[in-house]
């Protein structure tokens, strides 16, 4: 239900900057790239309170509808109520996660699906998108 990008044809090299506001009721937001919807080379999901998970940031990929193993990221830069920055780029080994705001912290996960460019992007759940930058 939420924003939903195509076609966008981002290389390696090329970053995807994402800015916007957690809400302050927030349960867990999602940004999904890829392939397509159902081919995603990273599904980075922040869960404030989700799945019996509090503060701590899972990472997938999801290849032909099936989940692969989770990556699952304690530190947590996100905080309810707050902008935050999230600045994504990739190469042949792995997807490379920025969160700018608040603080400063760099996340990986490996390039499972050997993606050569990103075509689909979406953002889910409770996160207010402000602006989407391709740098
Ligand atoms: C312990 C039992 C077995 O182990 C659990 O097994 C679950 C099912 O596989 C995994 O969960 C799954 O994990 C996946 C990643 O691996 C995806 O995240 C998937 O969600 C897909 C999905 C996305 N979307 C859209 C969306 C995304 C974010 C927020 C919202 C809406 C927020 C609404 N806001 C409110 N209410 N304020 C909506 N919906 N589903 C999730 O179901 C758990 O991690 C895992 N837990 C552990 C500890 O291992």
């Amino acid at each position: 239900c939420g924003m939903v990008l195509t076609h966008l044809n981002v290389h390696p090299g090329e970053c995807i900057a994402v800015k916007g506001t957690v809400p302050p009721d927030a349960k867990s937001f999602a940004l999904n790239m890829g392939r397509a919807g159902s081919d995603l080379a990273l599904h980075f999901n922040p869960r404030f309170e989700s799945h019996g998970d509090t503060c701590i940031i899972i990472c997938n990929s999801l290849q032909g509808g099936e989940w692969g193993e989770e990556q699952r990221e304690p530190d947590f830069p996100f905080q309810l109520g707050q902008d935050a920055k999230i600045c994504i780029s990739f190469n042949d080994q792995e997807l490379t996660v920025a969160v700018a705001l608040p603080g400063e912290q760099q996340l990986k996960f490996p390039n499972r699906l050997g993606l050569e460019a990103i075509e689909f992007f979406s953002v889910e759940g409770d996160f207010r998108v402000k602006s989407i930058k391709f740098k």
